[in-house]
């Protein structure tokens, strides 16, 4: 086909919706324009349209077949075609991916944030991004950090590549519309987008204002979690996540550039065209995102409370069994119905650690304090559970607490069986809330040895101070 005619191929407009297919883990495939595809093989020595094959790919080559992840691309022109990368160095970087004793620092304390500022100067979504939080290390594949962003601005005549790992990226307020090599997502809020490692990827802000929350893992992908008893339907269904179809664009951009992160650090790359120029490809390695409002949440119906594990969206497992470097966990609207129990979360310590973010609404277990596009950071061992007020406010419900539907609500976590060390910014933040521990301060006892063995009694008759 004549360059004059490719031009003239209509592409999305970002206004309108994307062209998604739908499943977890298929092997996709997308043209942009029939036919360019090739048949039959994956590098024929000339490809339809004059395109050139591009392999990415997300395992090793000799990864088993059920984890193997790759994808091929027909482009324009290949991502090689660049000038050098150079360290770009901004005056105020705050992104890790090494958690060792430099940088980070650890801490046993609950610790809790405001939500943070949107910025007033002009700040795009790479460098809105900070680093909470994180353990391990992208460079020995085994890890993962915990990032937020505050962002105002689209990323101009730019891309993002993460060479350190996946990216699971959770908007609290703002849309997130990206355009990623496979094509373009309209990520909202309410609605999570993971972006592989090493993906070229930009970002609009429609909104303007924009806040959230990123996942970042070293080493491995994430995947929806086995069902167990549950059976074969339930959670995150397979068909509910959409991988964008095949978009491309083409032309002269004197000044496109590539940020890089590698080991944590960014580095530039100069080129005189769109990186978003595959016009066809094929594979299982590919940018998703997932609507949690679709997700099919199980509990008790009976009595008692369940491990949030139950309410799994995907997960990123480690070489044990059972034991994740990652699991996206959501606290979804849904119906509280248990008989004779304490329903909000039961008073714990975890050897896995718990980062916990809100996107709307409030979070059954903080009466205060806990907002949205807020954090908290629960590490390894260190107690947490409902705070006083909603103890109290539970108990003097007493056991007659009918049905009731927990509604405008969306927490999340993500939990690890790694340590995290926490980074400067983030224990010196403004929006650090230095009172989280008194939320539990009021707790009293109750217990009266000599007294009544009926709890109802026990509690109304025993003493009321805070020994
Ligand atoms: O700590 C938290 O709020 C998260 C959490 C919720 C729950 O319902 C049970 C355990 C748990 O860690
Ligand atoms: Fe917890």
């Amino acid at each position: 086909m004549a360059e004059k005619d490719r031009n003239q191929i209509p592409t999305a407009d970002f206004t309108s919706d994307e062209a998604y297919l739908s499943g977890f883990a298929n092997s996709f495939s997308s043209e942009a324009i029939a036919g360019a595809l090739p048949g039959g093989q994956n590098s024929p020595l000339l490809c339809p349209y004059g395109l050139y094959a591009e392999q990415i790919s997300g395992t090793s080559f000799t990864s088993p077949r059920k984890l193997n992840q790759r994808t091929w691309f027909y482009r324009i022109k290949p991502s090689v075609t660049h000038e050098p990368f150079k360290p770009r160095v901004p005056a105020d970087c705050k992104l890790l991916s090494e958690f060792n004793q430099s940088k980070s620092s650890a801490t046993p304390t609950q610790l809790r944030w405001k939500p943070v500022d949107v910025p007033d100067s002009p700040t795009d979504f790479v460098d809105g991004l900070f680093t909470i939080c994180g353990a391990g290390s992208s460079y020995l594949r085994h890890g993962f950090a915990i990032h937020m962003y505050a962002a105002n601005k689209s990323m101009e005549d730019c891309a993002f590549c993460n060479a350190d790992g996946d990216f699971l990226v959770v908007p609290q307020k703002g849309r997130l519309w990206i355009t990623t090599e496979c094509g373009r997502l309209q990520v909202s809020p309410g609605e999570v987008v993971v972006l592989p490692q090493g993906f070229r990827f930009s970002v609009d802000l429609p909104d303007g204002p924009s806040r959230g929350y990123v996942a970042e893992i070293f080493g491995t992908h994430f995947q929806l979690p086995d069902l167990g008893p549950i059976g074969a339907n339930g959670l995150a269904a397979p068909r509910d996540f959409l991988v964008p179809g095949a978009w491309f664009e083409e032309g002269h951009c004197p000044e496109y550039t590539i940020i890089q992160k590698f080991g944590g650090e960014l580095f530039t790359a100069k080129q005189d065209f769109s990186p978003f120029n595959v016009v066809a490809w094929h594979g299982n390695y590919v940018p998703y995102k997932y609507d949690l409002s679709k997700f099919c949440p199980y509990n008790t119906v009976l009595f008692d409370h369940s491990d949030p594990s139950i309410n799994t969206v995907l997960t990123a497992p480690t070489e044990k069994p059972g034991v994740a470097l990652l699991d996206f966990v959501i606290f979804p609207p849904r119906w509280l119905v248990a008989e004779h129990t304490f329903r909000p979360p039961y008073y714990h310590r975890n050897c896995m650690s718990e980062f916990m973010g809100l996107i709307h609404g409030g979070y059954e277990a903080k009466a205060d304090g806990f907002l949205p596009g807020g954090a908290s950071l629960h590490i390894c061992m260190t107690p947490h559970g409902p705070d006083t007020k909603t103890y109290e406010a539970t108990i003097a419900q007493g056991n007659e607490a009918g049905p009731h539907k927990l509604t405008d609500t969306m927490a999340f976590m993500f939990e690890s069986c790694l340590i995290p060390r926490v980074c400067p910014w983030a224990l010196d933040s403004p929006a650090i809330d230095p009172d989280y521990y008194k939320c539990w301060i009021g707790l009293k006892s109750h217990f009266s040895p000599e007294g009544t063995k009926d709890p109802i009694e026990a509690r109304e008759n025993g003493p009321k101070d805070s020994r």
